[in-house]
């Protein structure tokens, strides 16, 4: 075996920065049969130096990037702080300084992925980001390698472990909101500020990234149409039970012959598909491609040890890189300039609860206001209520979004319609 060193530095020592470290260490005399060099973590960055950091000696714990940056024996980058600044301005200097680049930063690769990934190329640097999307999956790596024979048409999965945690206790155990993300938060699922988590921007950042590597077209956050959980309600979860479904945050991208559909919202999922058994913080993802018909992909989305299991991995194949100096082998695959279409352009099938006047001519007034919009009911149940007001559950045949929001405008100036209380597409 070959006595090469190999340094890295890690920027952050939260959740994943320290998880990172540990299986760094755990897996050195591994890391040296895999690579043929040993891989010492040199220096770890933070921005407060007197939190304890368990595990990390003190001695290579520093809060100045200036002590990486022009320690010429680093050769590894591994940012894990999170964020777009500092963390852009660390990873772009890095890579221009001729360093190697492995991130988990889902905000800076789905924002500036093009800024960032020019700049690997330019450098001819590895820029890997394995455990950016859907934690300890391999996702990344499949897309640009083992599937990259293909022409993939549609992608679809759970790609956030917090809401799909949260959803998970809702419908299971009955959990409140706020206890099941506080939950959430307590096991390390959730972003720094979880309102990227409930809100879809999250999942949002994921199917960005893996649709501008499957349809090789950019594709930014900016790009990506995101509606979170924080309006699906308990009855919102007993009525789609009552018509066997599960509700799931789902981000979708589909290559169509008109464009780029991408977006992230909450579905209801039949209780028999693949998806409505991925419960907890586990993720799972659908790739479509021509060639291989379908593969399903799933695993751990978030948390401690699963996210540095795919930073490790990606740390270990820059090391196999540097030692066979074969580094920037793979860069970025954006090739094409795709249009992305917008939502009210996409077709989708809805669940619609409406609270209306409990009267006759209301149920037919509903539907001619549909009919007229285009919009064909699959199923509908009324459940009488109370003081007048009546509750109709809708399922809707596959419409163009833009038709059914004309129908909900119409709905909105309808003194019979008192409160459109629950609107959800569905698979
Ligand atoms: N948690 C997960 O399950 C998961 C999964 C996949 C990807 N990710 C991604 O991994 C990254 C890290 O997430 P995390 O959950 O580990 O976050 P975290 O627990 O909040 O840790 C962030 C770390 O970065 C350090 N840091 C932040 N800003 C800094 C700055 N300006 N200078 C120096 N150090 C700084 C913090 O230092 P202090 O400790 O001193 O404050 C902290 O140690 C994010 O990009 C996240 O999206 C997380
Ligand atoms: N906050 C993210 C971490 C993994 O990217 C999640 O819950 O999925
Ligand atoms: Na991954």
């Amino acid at each position: 075996m070959s006595d090469k060193v190999i340094y890295a530095a890690i920027l952050g020592a939260g959740t994943v920065g320290l998880g990172t470290y540990k299986l760094c260490e755990a897996m050195s005399d591994e890391i040296k049969h895999k690579t043929g060099a040993t891989l010492v973590i040199k220096k770890v960055l933070v921005r407060n130096l007197s939190k304890k950091r368990e595990g990390i000696p003190d001695e290579i714990l520093t809060d100045k990037w200036e002590d990486i940056i022009n320690d010429k024996d680093i050769s590894i980058v591994v940012e894990l702080m999170g964020g777009i600044h500092p963390a852009k301005d660390y990873v772009l200097e890095a890579l221009k300084a001729g360093r190697q680049v492995v991130t988990a930063n889902k905000d800076l690769i789905a924002e500036y992925g093009e800024e960032v990934g020019n700049a690997a190329n330019k450098a001819g640097a590895d820029l890997q980001f394995e455990a950016a999307v859907a934690g300890a999956i391999p996702i990344i790596r499949p897309l640009k390698q083992s599937m990259t024979g293909n022409h993939i048409t549609e992608i679809m999965g759970i790609v956030n472990g917090t809401t799909n945690y949260i959803l998970t206790k809702m419908t299971e155990s009955g959990m409140d909101y706020k206890e099941a993300l506080a939950k959430a938060t307590e096991l390390g699922y959730a972003e720094a500020d979880p309102t990227a988590d409930v809100e879809g921007y999250d999942a949002g950042r994921k199917i960005a990234i893996m649709a501008s590597i499957a349809f090789n077209s950019r594709v930014t956050f900016a790009d990506v149409y995101t509606e979170g959980i924080t309006k699906i309600s308990a009855d919102d979860i007993k009525y789609a039970k009552e018509f066997g479904y599960v509700i799931k945050l789902l981000g979708v991208a589909k290559n169509t012959e008109d464009g780029i559909e991408v977006k992230v919202h909450p579905m209801l999922i039949p209780n028999n598909h693949p998806l409505a058994n991925v419960n907890d913080a586990f993720n799972a993802v659908f790739v479509h491609g021509k060639a291989m018909d379908d593969a399903m992909f799933m695993g751990r989305g978030a948390g401690q040890m699963p996210t540095a299991s795919a930073v490790v991995g990606d740390i270990i194949d820059v090391c196999r890189n540097i030692v066979h100096d074969s580094c920037g082998r793979i860069g970025c695959c954006c090739y094409k300039n795709l249009e992305v279409k917008d939502i009210t352009d996409t077709k989708s099938k809805f669940f619609l609860r409406l609270e209306v006047a409990d009267k006759q001519g209301v149920l037919a007034n509903i539907a001619s206001v549909l009919g007229n919009s285009g919009v064909s009911i699959a199923q509908v149940v009324q459940k009488s209520g109370k003081d007048g007001v009546a509750e109709l559950v809708i399922i809707t045949a596959e419409v163009l979004e833009k038709n059914f929001n004309d129908a909900m405008a119409v709905f909105k100036g309808l003194s019979a319609v008192k409160n459109i209380a629950g609107v959800i597409r569905v698979y």
